[in-house]
């Protein structure tokens, strides 16, 4: 065939195709070797014709010459050499716009030729990515027994970007805006922070995202993607050190060509890689380096933290892009963080879709998930996928095994994770216990104790000292049988040293691993009650003074909090846990499972130890934090860890614990924003603060509390007299129990509802509110999704109270219509102080209204009217109200659409209103020139 179809329009001949684009050919092609194996292996070359091309000195001229050749051979060879320039899309990228610009498309009878990738740095990409494929193609999953297709099992989670600050600054829905220019904290820093509860997904979402790279699909521009796993630093020893192309290489994929190529590639090109790092909290250096020197030679062999350090701080290969990932309360300080995430984990929308891939079986999914509507608290733990995991496993295996009853009676982790291990057991053995038999259930953890003792045992050490994968060797000196293994609550890990490949091992998920820690310490009769807590109290971190790298690593990265030596200090992330497991194991609810393992009187006294070491740990914390000593109380502002030490005490169950905790606050002003409280631990939060029979002011914004969690809380509402719950996805049916709660007690005076899902709806609620409650002075709503009716029913109330002092309402869309009825309860209203309408799509016309009715107003003190539409028109109304009025003292008109025109209008009235002392109208159309001359007035703020 002569003449081929390039385009379906076009015929052309692609040996004039090679001839018009000489030039373009020979400029574009950078590397010869791989077309010429393709031409070689397929026959169109001869070995000859390879040497011929290899005898020219550079680059262009083998170019040419191959072209030569190519047209000596004849139109297929010439088809040929175009479709290798297609598939080998990784070396001829640059001619790749040419191709198309060509309108280039391979025919038919080409399509089933293979084309070899045959150059060094594509070849290396490319295994990268078949072993990332393989690696991430599946997940191991329930007792090592089953593989599962990770696409099976991966559901999206919720994940938000965050500030500095931690303020939530949207939500992201495609990983590839993990790495886009929204949200940078910091431009020079080239390190995205990831942080997460336990079980949240963060491994998952890596997983997810080098899977998503290896097909090709997420971060194309991205030719080598580096995982490491954190703890995997913690094998080495003191001495060891190594250079970053030894790291890169052996414990990730080595090259099968030329490592020094490539290398020196990925050198000279950065930005051409990713290094996803998985969960930084997790390092524990246990050896001598006194100082970490933070290199920028890629040569130098040093310990391996330390090249961790440097490429974290953008040291060694500066532009490569990283994702960090750690558990909540990590800190990385600011300097090496360019965008801060943080993983909430499944939603409600989530969670159904998660269930879908789960249980396959429509009518075992619709059961399991009208269980789950029984049990709040229990549907509450599957924002966490791990606990969903985990539930939905235990609910899978009741089918065939045993009564879901254990699980909807459950309102505690430790529950959870005791039902986990039983169906484990259940599911070793193939047992089908006598459904609803407690007797079987103590009979089996009989039978199986000393195994479980055996793995308590090395998840000890781990804990200890901070190890979360194991040797061979130490699992054999543990006498870890395979038969113990074959339980599955340990997995084999690959671990790929360039080496040869040795079994490692660690816990299916480090809470277990926790779990088993406690679980030892419990019925552990040689560890005796008086020592039992010695972990948490002397052992945060390891031999720290002989410690010195692990010193300086975690001096440098938390320089403010180290050194510590209390239980509640930064690093203890995973006492956290082992810590709630244990609590959970001693509650009242686990003693008759715990009597038939161990002695009553050790389980009494470790109850005990532990009931007072958590009372005076509550004590402690609160001691020592700043008190402000208000006009109507003491003001506490309490820590992150305060929150674990309520979930411990609501973990054990322990009524007077609790009541002696309340005791323990001694505040009457609650400040826990920020804290990460989730709406799983409201219920705790209740367990002890309705203890407190005194007015309380509970501060709350900022964490994620949501409607389920407001349902937990109502039982410490009665004595609540302000209450901030700001940026906490409350919805209208949160503002229902609310209102309808808060109605009851008649206390309330400050209630902060900002930044929540609330629409009209609620807004109807919150009015009801205001009618009903005359002790509501402060009341916040600001950025919700309120429109005119719900302002109106809001206004109309507000019109009605003979009390309220502060509206907050910034960021509605209550619009003109909205503001009339404002309007109209600003007329001879007596109590209004402070009002904000910021943001709320309101114009000349609505001002109007507002302008006419603050002429009758008295009380009204401040006007927020920012980010308006208001206009010239809307400060000539306000204008003339102040010729009347003799109340307002600040009118904020920050971005609007006033001119030197309309400003004028509010400078003229100045002269005789006295009373107001600041218009603020910056950023709205004045000219600089023209701000002088209106600043005359010093009120007149430009
Ligand atoms: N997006 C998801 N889709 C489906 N299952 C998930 C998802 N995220 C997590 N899981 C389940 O939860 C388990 C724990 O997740 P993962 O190990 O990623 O948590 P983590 O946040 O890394 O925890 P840790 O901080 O304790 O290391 C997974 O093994 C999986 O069963």
């Amino acid at each position: 065939m002569e003449q081929v179809v390039v385009h379906k329009q076009r015929v052309i001949s692609y040996l004039d195709l090679l001839v018009v684009h000489r030039v373009k050919l020979v400029n574009g092609i950078k590397n010869i070797e791989c077309i010429l194996d393709n031409l070689l292996h397929l026959g169109y070359f001869m070995p000859e014709d390879i040497e011929l091309v290899q005898h020219s000195a550079t680059r262009h001229d083998k170019v040419r010459k191959t072209l030569n050749i190519i047209s000596a051979k004849g139109e297929e060879c010439a088809e040929f050499f175009l479709y290798i320039l297609n598939c080998a899309k990784e070396i001829y990228s640059d001619l790749h716009p040419w191709l198309r610009e060509i309108h280039y498309s391979p025919s038919d009878c080409l399509m089933n030729k293979p084309v070899l990738i045959t150059d060094a740095v594509c070849q290396y990409a490319e295994k990268l990515r078949v072993e990332m494929q393989r690696d991430t193609r599946f997940t191991l999953s329930y007792a090592q027994k089953e593989d599962t297709l990770f696409e099976d099992m991966y559901t999206d989670s919720l994940l938000e970007l965050v500030n500095s600050t931690n303020e939530i600054l949207g939500s992201i829905s495609n990983l590839e805006d993990l790495f886009s220019d929204t949200g940078i904290i910091n431009e020079d820093a080239e390190t995205v922070f990831v942080t997460g509860d336990a079980g949240v997904g963060k491994t998952i979402l890596l997983q997810r995202l080098q899977n998503l790279w290896s097909k090709g699909e997420l971060c194309t521009g991205v030719k080598f993607l580096f995982k490491f796993r954190c703890r995997m630093f913690n094998s080495f020893r003191e001495e060891d050190k190594i250079c970053l192309r030894n790291l890169l290489f052996k414990y990730n994929c080595y090259p099968d060509k030329d490592p020094n190529e490539i290398f020196s590639y990925i050198q000279q090109h950065p930005d051409s890689v990713l290094f996803t790092l998985d969960g930084f909290d997790e390092i524990n250096i246990d050896c001598h380096l006194s100082d970490i020197p933070i290199i920028s030679s890629p040569f130098d062999p040093l310990h391996p933290v330390a090249l961790l350090m440097s490429l974290l701080h953008g040291k060694l290969l500066k532009g490569s892009k990283k994702l960090l990932t750690a558990r909540t309360g990590t800190e990385l300080p600011l300097r090496m963080v360019r965008k801060r995430v943080t993983l909430k984990g499944f939603s409600k929308d989530h969670l159904l879709q998660y269930s879908k891939k789960f249980f396959k079986n429509e009518t075992q999914r619709s059961l399991v998930l009208a269980q789950l509507e029984t049990n709040p608290h229990l549907s509450n733990l599957c924002s966490v996928p791990l606990f969903c995991w985990i539930i939905f496993k235990c609910y899978d295996c009741s089918q065939s095994n045993c009564s879901p009853q254990w699980l909807s009676h459950s309102v505690i982790l430790t529950d959870i994770y005791l039902v986990m291990i039983e169906v484990f057991l259940n599911h070793s053995s193939q047992a089908n216990p006598n459904k609803k038999s407690a007797q079987s259930r103590v009979n089996l953890f009989k039978t199986k104790k000393e195994i479980l003792m055996r793995i308590g045992k090395l998840a000890l050490k781990g804990i200890e000292n901070r190890n979360f994968a194991f040797s061979q060797g130490t699992v054999t000196a543990a006498n870890i049988s395979e038969e113990d293994l074959q339980l599955g609550f340990i997995k084999t890990v690959g671990h790929y040293n360039g080496l040869g490949n040795q079994s490692t091992y660690e816990y299916i998920h480090i809470t277990l691993q926790s779990f088993f820690t406690a679980f030892l310490l419990v019925l552990d009769d040689e560890i005796c009650p008086s020592d039992f807590l010695a972990l948490f109290k002397n052992n945060n971190v390891p031999k720290l003074s002989n410690n010195k790298l692990s010193d300086s690593v975690l001096a440098f990265l938390s320089p403010t909090k180290y050194p510590s030596t209390h239980i509640l200090k930064p690093f203890s992330k995973h006492l956290q846990f082992t810590m709630l497991f244990l609590c959970g194991l001693l509650s009242n609810s686990n003693t008759d499972l715990l009597l038939n393992l161990t002695s009553p009187a050790t389980i009494k006294k470790k109850q005990s130890v532990l009931a007072s070491y958590l009372s005076n740990c509550m004590k402690t914390h609160l001691k020592k934090l700043p008190r402000l000593h208000l006009e109507d109380g003491c003001k506490v502002h309490v820590l992150p860890c305060f929150v674990w030490l309520i979930r411990y005490i609501f973990e054990m169950q322990n009524g007077a614990t609790a009541k002696l905790a309340a005791k323990g606050i001694r505040a009457d002003y609650i400040k826990l924003n920020y804290c990460n409280v989730s709406s799983v631990d409201c219920g705790a939060l209740a367990f002890i603060l309705h203890h407190i029979r005194t007015p309380l002011a509970l501060e709350m914004d900022n964490n994620n509390i949501d409607d389920y969690g407001l349902k937990k809380m109502v039982s410490c509402f009665s004595h609540l007299t302000v209450l901030r719950l700001s940026a906490n996805q409350i919805t209208d049916q949160g503002v229902h129990i609310l209102v309808e709660e808060l109605k009851k007690h008649q206390k309330i005076r400050i209630l902060g509802l900002y930044k929540n899902y609330i629409s009209d709806v609620g807004a109807r609620d919150v009015a009801e509110l205001i009618e009903a409650c005359s002790s509501l002075v402060n009341l916040r709503m600001g950025a919700n999704m309120i429109t005119h009716e719900g302002g109106t029913c809001l206004a109309k109330a507000i019109q009605k109270s003979k009390t309220i002092e502060d509206i907050g309402f910034w960021g509605n869309q209550i619009g003109d219509r909205g503001v009339v009825a404002f309007a109209e309860a600003l007329e001879n209203h007596q109590s209004l102080k402070n009002l904000s309408l910021a943001a709320n799509q309101i114009s000349s016309e609505g001002s109007k209204h507002l302008a006419k009715a603050l002429c009758k107003n008295s009380s009204l003190k401040i006007l927020w009217l920012t980010q308006n539409d208001l206009d010239d028109a809307s400060a000539e109304s306000f204008g003339e109200m102040l010729r009347v009025n003799t109340s307002l003292e600040k009118l904020w008109l920050i971005q609007n659409k006033i001119t030197t025109h309309g400003a004028t209008y509010l400078l003229q009235p100045l002269r005789e209103n006295t009373t107001i002392n600041e218009i603020c109208l910056k950023d709205n159309w004045i000219p600089p020139n023209d701000a002088s001359h209106l600043m005359k007035d010093k009120r007149i703020i430009i």
